[in-house]
């Protein structure tokens, strides 16, 4: 196995990393520093918890050290918190260097940020919408004279998934300077691989890992089928088994939507378990502080929306539920992933209901493992099922009192305002889709009875010109 001096980093840096618990390369780390200590574009692909961060940002501060300035680097992330993540391990690292790092993200003071950026710091950690933001209003800094690119989940900032980056990609991409070294790192590249070379065009070094199986040899994967009526029972009934037996584990549970994050978190708090929230209608204060009482183990469960899917790095993490069938396999593995890193072991069950089987079919296809059934006492979750069901409601009934939805509505009309939608337009485009579906449902359901009657008087003629035949028969043998 190779040291990372013989890789071509300077010695303070390899000792850094030593402090860090980062004493030999992984696979990907081994594989792509060379190349970007050469001045290469590099696109790595590497699973989950496989040390990816730590291959770009050795390189870069290697690179800095021996022409500091600023802003010489740029790091793209899809999440906030990730970035705070990133500029973490940056500055850890780059401590002997004296690093000055900038943290440039929606939902914290924008002038305070402007001038941070007019000081030149020499990386740049941001999330797309606020760092566009900038660009299109600020000319306090330029990122014309960047060396480096680094756009970390480079598969989750191209693909137009809810939050869509386009639109800010092309607004940043027009503010770097085409010669630069481009990196792009995430667990799960292959889909948006085509756009990625677009935007690595400098003789690109491409890595990936080869093994088959797609997830971690450390990770337990189970599939507990559940009706969906009694979900959240068997979640209760999971999260207690495990804080009966395993007292230090930290458990996080991924859910669908904003909404039924909130409620599950009110339910739990309910039955005295020690939960926080995590989703994109908190208020950014308020996401720093749940993922902080997380870390620190003070709150031993996190319900979080996908937002939390992908890069988090909490090493105290044993358990995943997946209190949804993710309905993408990609999102499936950055969930599971969220556990067993950097070579612990991890558990990660999937809760599946009766319309979900063929997504599990989907995961198992991409990751090329099997999900083995996870088998709890049926008689135990019986047992509270009615206490779980009432609790639920009641936590409903309150969310409800708070507006939730309605706020919700108030933020999705000030994000389509920022994506320069007409909100009234929208709603109305989305009302006539909603009028097309509803006629075309209707039309379907006509043509579906239609049928279903005649196929009825077509049995019901069967039926009858049987009973005749049996009749005639019957009078034949009278005579
Ligand atoms: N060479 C190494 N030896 C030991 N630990 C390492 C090494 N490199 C990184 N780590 C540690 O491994 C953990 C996971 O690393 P990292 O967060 O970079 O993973 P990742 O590949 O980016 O995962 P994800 O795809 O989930 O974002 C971190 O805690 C990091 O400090």
């Amino acid at each position: 196995m190779s040291s990372f001096r013989g890789l071509g980093l300077a010695a303070w840096l390899t000792e850094q990393a030593q402090q860090l618990g980062i004493g030999r390369p992984t696979p990907v780390q081994a594989a792509c520093i060379p190349p970007i200590l050469q001045g290469r574009d590099c696109m790595g692909c590497a699973k989950t918890g496989s040390g990816k961060t730590a291959a770009f940002v050795l390189p870069v501060l290697q690179k800095l050290s021996e022409d500091p300035y600023g802003i010489f680097c740029l790091v793209l992330t899809p999440t906030r918190e990730l970035a705070y993540q990133i500029a973490e391990q940056f500055r850890v690292l780059g401590k002997p260097l004296g690093l000055k790092d900038c943290i440039i993200i929606g939902g914290m003071d924008m002038v305070a940020q402007a001038l941070e950026l007019s000081r030149k710091p020499h990386v740049v950690i941001a999330t797309p919408g606020r760092l566009s933001d900038h660009l299109r209003s600020s000319s306090t800094f330029s990122l014309r004279k960047i060396k480096f690119l680094v756009l970390d989940e480079a598969d989750r900032l191209l693909e137009q998934g809810c939050t869509d980056f386009t639109k800010d990609l092309e607004v940043i991409l027009g503010a770097v300077p085409a010669t630069r070294q481009t990196l792009l790192f995430s667990a799960t590249l292959t889909d948006t691989l085509n756009e990625l070379k677009s935007l690595a065009m400098n003789k690109p070094f491409f890595w990936e890992s080869q093994a088959e199986v797609r997830t971690v040899d450390e990770l337990v994967q189970r599939y507990l089928l559940v009706p969906e009526k009694v979900k959240d029972a068997y979640l209760v009934h999971l999260i207690q088994t495990f804080q009966d037996e395993h007292e230090d584990w930290s458990i996080i549970i991924f859910t669908s939507t904003c909404k039924n994050c909130q409620i599950l978190n009110m339910m739990l708090k309910k039955f005295n378990f020690p939960s926080v929230a995590l989703h994109s209608m908190m208020k950014q204060k308020q996401r720093f502080a749940a993922l902080a009482k997380f870390k620190s183990s003070i709150f031993k469960i996190l319900i979080a929306t996908d937002v939390a899917a992908r890069g988090l790095d909490i090493p105290t993490v044993q358990v995943v539920i997946n209190h949804n069938t993710p309905g993408l396999p990609k999102i499936y593995l950055h969930r599971v992933g969220r556990t067993a890193r950097a070579g612990r072991h991890g558990l990660a069950i999937t809760l599946v209901t009766q319309y979900d089987i063929h997504l599990v079919h989907a995961i198992e296809e991409q990751i090329k493992t099997k999900l083995q059934e996870f088998l709890v006492e049926e008689r135990a979750v019986l047992g509270i099922l009615t206490q779980v069901n009432v609790a639920r409601r009641e936590c409903e009934i309150k969310l409800e009192a708070t507006d939730f939805d309605e706020k919700k509505e108030i933020n999705k009309r000030k994000q389509m305002i920022l994506e320069g939608k007409d909100p009234d337009l929208e709603a109305k485009r989305k009302a006539e889709l909603a009028k097309i579906k509803k006629k075309n449902k209707q039309f379907r359901e006509r043509v579906q009875q239609t049928l279903q009657e005649k196929k009825q008087l077509q049995l019901k003629r069967k039926l009858q010109k049987k009973a005749r035949r049996q009749q005639r028969r019957a009078a034949k043998r009278s005579l």
